[in-house]
């Protein structure tokens, strides 16, 4: 395997589970793969036990749908597949099939950048039974990942309270496309550059950062290490001062900065990336005051997150830009966000949407069946509630009541006279169509800073949060019920004759 050349070979059609290649066969087997269905893709808890999630991911999941296609050698590939009898898994009539398969679906989606509550849609799919089943791995993939990395971005960029954080994570990130998509979703939740140049190259990231202490280690002493970084870089040096005795070290970049300065130019500032960061910070500001450098940057690192941020914050420290890299690329305390795909409604021969629910032990897990969609009221510019409702259900213009879905005594009555309102799911795609204009991953990462300015700051709290209100509208309710106790019933039924 050559990774430059030969990783993808211009199709992600086969980057799925295997189970959504088998059943696409059995459905069009059973003439089932054009029956019209709809799935939603949604999560059930925020990560980092947090009060929000940044919806990220949805510029890839344009780019997928608008090529997904098999490939010849995705079809050649299949046709080799094998069952136990040692035949031919795939008739040659199926693959025929995926090779013509057109996207059609309808795709509507919050946009990026959305700040997201749990059991409301991120992306509804509506189409071919077939193509919507074969969308389920890839989109969780991207939309998981990417919105998991937008917030935890979005967290450390609250603790640091509007200092620039800078993503330093390649190095550690989940591997090749980990780190490139880790990048991209860092700085949509609020970082200020990423040190990946390739992510940079890609995305129209800015790109920036300091030295190693390779380089230091490389010379003979500190200070010529530092000298020639000057010489190279007299307007951008950031002097690593910690490699032998950081005090010392502070020294240096001083002497460093006012040789710098006697001839026109100025020392950026200096990165402190061991020890008591917020104790050498102090010592670095007071130095640097006493010399004349008021300005200077002081950088830290070393596998921070937003708790040793909020910290360090608490201890006074005088640092004022912030490296994150491990434990913001890999989302170090919740490695994956649980978002699911989820049938909720079929097309009958009649035509009309058939809600379907699936059963669980766990209520938490019962899905929200029907063609569904989500609505945002706001009061006075701030966000208050979410509420799911069927797309096909007159509302009632003076009140809509919100029923938890977890807890149906939880409920909140919307006076929409007194409310904005905002339907989130937006159209992206119109039968395979791309009807939606991408925004720019500048625009993205504003509309985050918009979107986190609209919710309270009860649900900001990295610790604890207020609980944000989502309800499904009492007809919504009212059918989820319905369908659960007779699908019990069918269950109870079942075990009665066994
Ligand atoms: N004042 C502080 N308050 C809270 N946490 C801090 C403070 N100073 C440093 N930390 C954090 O404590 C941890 C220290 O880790 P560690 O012991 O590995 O660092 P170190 O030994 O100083 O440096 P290294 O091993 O990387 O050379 C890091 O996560 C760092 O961000
Ligand atoms: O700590 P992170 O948040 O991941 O930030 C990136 C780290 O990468 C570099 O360290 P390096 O790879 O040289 O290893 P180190 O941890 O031993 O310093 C840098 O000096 C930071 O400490
Ligand atoms: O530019 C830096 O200082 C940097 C980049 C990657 C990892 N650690 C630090």
């Amino acid at each position: 395997m050559k990774i430059t050349k030969d990783l993808y070979q211009g199709s992600l059609a086969l980057l799925t589970d295997f189970y959504q290649l088998t059943m696409a066969y059995a459905y069009w087997k059973s003439g089932k793969a054009e029956q019209e269905a709809v799935f939603n893709l949604f999560f059930r808890k925020h990560p980092f036990q947090g009060g929000f999630t940044i919806a990220a991911g949805l510029d890839y999941v344009v780019d997928y749908c608008k090529n997904f296609k098999f490939s010849q050698e995705d079809l050649s590939y299949l046709a080799t597949m094998k069952g136990k009898d040692g035949k031919v898994l795939f008739e040659t009539g199926f693959l025929e099939y995926l090779k013509n398969m057109k996207f059609s679906c309808d795709i509507d989606a919050v946009e990026e950048g959305t700040v997201v509550f749990p059991n409301t849609p991120l992306v509804r799919v509506k189409g071919p039974l077939i193509q919507c089943q074969l969308l389920e791995t890839p989109l969780l993939n991207i939309i998981n990942f990417q919105s998991l990395i937008a917030t935890k971005a979005a967290r450390i960029n609250l603790a640091a309270q509007g200092e620039p954080v800078l993503e330093f994570g390649l190095r550690r990130a989940q591997g090749i496309d980990g780190g490139l998509a880790a990048s991209r979703a860092a700085y949509i939740g609020g970082c200020t550059s990423t040190s990946n140049v390739m992510a940079g190259k890609l995305f129209g990231i800015p790109v920036s950062g300091t030295h190693a202490h390779s380089w230091i280690m490389s010379f003979e002493t500190e200070m010529e290490a530092f000298e020639a970084y000057a010489d190279a870089f007299p307007d951008q040096s950031i002097f690593l001062v910690d490699t032998y005795d950081t005090v010392n070290g502070i020294k240096n970049a001083i002497k460093v900065g006012n040789a710098l300065r006697s001839n026109g130019k100025e020392m950026v500032g200096i990165r402190i990336d061991s020890g008591d960061l917020a104790y050498f910070s102090n010592v670095a500001r007071e130095m640097l005051d006493e010399a004349g450098f008021p300005d200077a940057k002081i950088v830290a690192s070393n596998d921070l997150d937003e708790n040793i941020i909020t910290s360090l914050k608490g201890q006074e420290a005088s640092i004022n830009v912030w490296g994150v890299g491990t434990k913001l690329v890999t989302a170090f305390d919740q490695p994956a966000l649980g978002g699911v795909y989820k049938l909720s409604a079929i097309r009958d021969e009649e035509g009309r949407w058939i809600p379907k629910i699936k059963l669980s032990q766990q209520s938490l897990k019962i899905n929200i069946p029907g063609v569904h969609t989500v609505k945002r009221f706001f009061s006075k510019g701030k966000a208050v509630a979410d509420m799911i409702y069927l797309e096909s259900q007159e509302l009632n213009p003076q009140a809509a009541l919100i029923i938890d879905p977890n807890d149906p005594t939880r409920r909140k009555r919307m006076m929409p006279a007194f409310y904005q309102e905002e339907i989130l799911l937006k159209p992206i795609f119109a039968k395979g169509k791309l009807i939606y204009t991408l925004p720019t991953i500048a625009q993205i990462r504003d509309r985050v800073q918009d979107q986190l300015g609209s919710i309270d700051k009860t649900h900001k709290r990295l610790v604890n949060p207020h609980l944000y209100p989502i309800g499904l509208e009492e007809n919504l309710h009212q059918l989820r019920m319905e369908l659960v106790l007779k699908a019990k019933q069918v269950d109870n039924g079942n075990d009665a004759e066994q």
